[in-house]
């Protein structure tokens, strides 16, 4: 098992242009452990995980991996060598291919030359192998379909085999069988491999079902942090979303189960958890 490391995110004040849109806000992804962070549009989510991917610089706080080192301390390629992101939208190179694409993922490990990296092919080939991508190999990253490309990108951040993997919206364009695999795939990482994953979703139930910790934001602030049972509760959820949402247990399942009520939607009531 590798080295087990979180990441963490205390007091961030984050803005654009002088305008903050995240306040304060602290949190934390442990290693072998998945969480969640959730909330509604334009709630900060993105930016939060950008800024734990030193993608965006805090006007306060700081990021620090949970032994204590700051990220701000190392340098780009000891942080990628740690810490990957799977961003909600990245430009698609023209006419490379999947492997290649995948390949880019092992830039912290390779020097001038590509024998560098010894481990690489088998980081490139496994990568490829558990997102399903591998039959594509050849196919130029420009002719795919958006699941397709969305899960190329995901084998460039596990080929890049970091201890921290920040997700944002990953299940996004995937097809049913694919998001269940991805969030099979993502307690995979945490229960086998100690990887501390973050992940943004929207979908509260995929939330549920996940992860260990869910963090959810409102207008910039972390309302609640805590576990799914914790978090997910009716009266804080209408509130945060404006929109009233139930919450119950799928009796089929046994899991926590959310069901926004539309005007036209309604439902018979969940069973209360
Ligand atoms: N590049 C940018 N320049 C200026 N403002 C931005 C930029 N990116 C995001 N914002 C603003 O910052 C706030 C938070 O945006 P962010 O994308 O972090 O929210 P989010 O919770 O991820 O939203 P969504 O669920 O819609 O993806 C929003 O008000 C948004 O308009």
């Amino acid at each position: 098992m590798r080295e087990s490391v979180g990441l963490r995110g205390v007091g961030l004040g984050l803005g654009y242009s002088g305008r903050l849109v995240v306040d304060g806000a602290s949190v934390s992804v442990e290693p072998a452990s998945v969480t969640a962070l959730v909330g509604p549009n334009g709630s900060g989510k993105s930016t939060l995980l950008r800024a734990l991917a030193r993608l965006h610089q805090p006007e306060s706080g700081e990021v620090a991996f949970t032994d204590g080192t700051t990220a701000a301390g190392l340098s780009a390629k000891e942080f990628a060598r740690k810490v990957t992101l799977l961003a909600q939208s990245r430009p698609t190179p023209n006419g490379v291919s999947v492997r290649d694409v995948v390949g880019y993922g092992r830039h912290p490990y390779r020097g001038r030359w590509r024998n560098d990296d010894p481990e690489g092919n088998a980081a490139i080939t496994h990568a490829m192998d558990v997102t399903g991508v591998a039959s594509m190999a050849e196919r130029a990253v420009d002719e795919l379909s958006g699941g397709e490309l969305q899960r190329v990108w995901l084998a460039t951040c596990l080929a890049q085999d970091t201890g921290v993997l920040l997700l944002d919206e990953p299940t996004t364009f995937l097809d049913l069988r694919y998001q269940v695999e991805l969030l099979d795939l993502m307690r995979d990482l945490a229960d086998e491999h100690g990887v501390a994953v973050g992940v943004v979703l929207h979908d509260l139930n995929q939330a549920a079902a996940v992860a260990d910790r869910i963090a959810l934001l409102d207008q910039g602030r972390i309302r609640a942090t805590g576990t799914p049972v914790e978090v997910l509760q009716a009266d804080v959820l209408s509130e945060t979303y404006g929109i009233r949402i139930d919450v119950g247990t799928d009796p089929a399942t046994g899991l926590l189960s959310t069901q926004p009520v539309g005007r036209h939607l309604q439902r018979p009531a969940l069973q209360p958890s």
